[in-house]
């Protein structure tokens, strides 16, 4: 694979759970170093597509393609042990976490392909833990002691330390208040920009989309409504129904400012 082509190349994954189907012929591409948003209503198929990628759905893929530095599963699609060399970061940090093993330990397991001393491995999650914005005191606590903000920084450490080119997020910040949110988005991406990797990112969150995304990718019902850049699918939105999501996201925002005003 040439450094220009994508990292990850999906075409025509379907998912079907007995006589359901889930995902109808879903293409998609990442590029290197790029975030792409995964948008879509309840149902559509958002952690279903995320799961096929972890091995945990029954999938047929008419081609998959994924080269990663030095490592070539083209043509495989994941089995139960997923995608080798990439992260995800959940949800929920509390579920994501073992509650008792310090963020420190959790991040270091991340390491365990690298070949390390004791040493250097607990420089790297310090260093881990100081680009997540965390302090070295919480390298020894355990994720019950720490707010949820700081848990899933803790996973955005972990999910970042080893260096990989693919990272998927199953809206990691739909769980915390606006104010962290907002914290949390703009240190990923920066660090997103910084490490070189990319990111699947799924999420409802249409303005998160707006300042982050590179490409942008709508499902509903399972299938492909809309595959753009940020700018195109912004200006014009490959479909009726992406145009809706825009502006369904706009008119919530007018409702909070009004509500503000009042
Ligand atoms: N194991 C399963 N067996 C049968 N149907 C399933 C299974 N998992 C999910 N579904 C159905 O597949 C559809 C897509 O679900 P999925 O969880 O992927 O949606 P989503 O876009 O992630 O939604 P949300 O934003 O609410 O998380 C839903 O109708 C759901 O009920």
């Amino acid at each position: 694979m040439s450094p220009s082509e994508p990292i990850l190349s999906v075409e025509g994954l379907t998912v079907r759970v007995g006589t359901a189907t889930l995902l109808h012929d879903v293409s998609f591409d990442v590029a290197r170093g790029e975030m792409l948003c995964v948008i879509g209503e309840s149902g559509a198929g958002k952690s279903t597509l995320l799961k096929a990628m972890q091995g945990l759905m029954p999938a047929d893929c008419r081609r998959f393609r994924f080269a990663p530095g030095g490592i070539d599963v083209s043509g495989a699609m994941p089995d139960q042990i997923g995608l080798p060399r990439t992260r995800w970061v959940m949800q929920d940090p509390l579920a994501a976490l073992n509650p008792r093993q310090t963020l420190g330990r959790s991040i270091a397991e991340s390491l365990h392909r690298h070949a390390m001393t004791a040493e250097q491995r607990r420089a790297a999650t310090l260093d881990a833990l100081a680009e997540a914005e965390l302090s070295p005191e919480f390298h020894d606590l355990l994720p019950g002691q720490v707010s949820l903000g700081q848990a899933q920084r803790a996973c955005l450490a972990r999910a970042l330390v080893a260096k990989l080119e693919l990272i998927f997020f199953d809206e990691p910040l739909s769980t915390l208040d606006a104010l962290v949110q907002k914290k949390i988005a703009y240190r990923m991406d920066a660090l997103r920009r910084q490490s070189g990797a990319a990111f699947v990112f799924v999420t409802h969150d249409i303005g998160f989309a707006e300042a982050y995304a590179d490409r942008v990718l709508v499902l509903k019902d399972g299938r492909v409504e809309a595959s753009q850049t940020r700018s195109a699918f912004f200006a014009a939105p490959a479909s009726a129904y992406a145009r809706a999501l825009i502006d369904a996201a706009e008119t919530l925002g007018a409702l909070r400012t009004q509500e503000a005003a009042e």
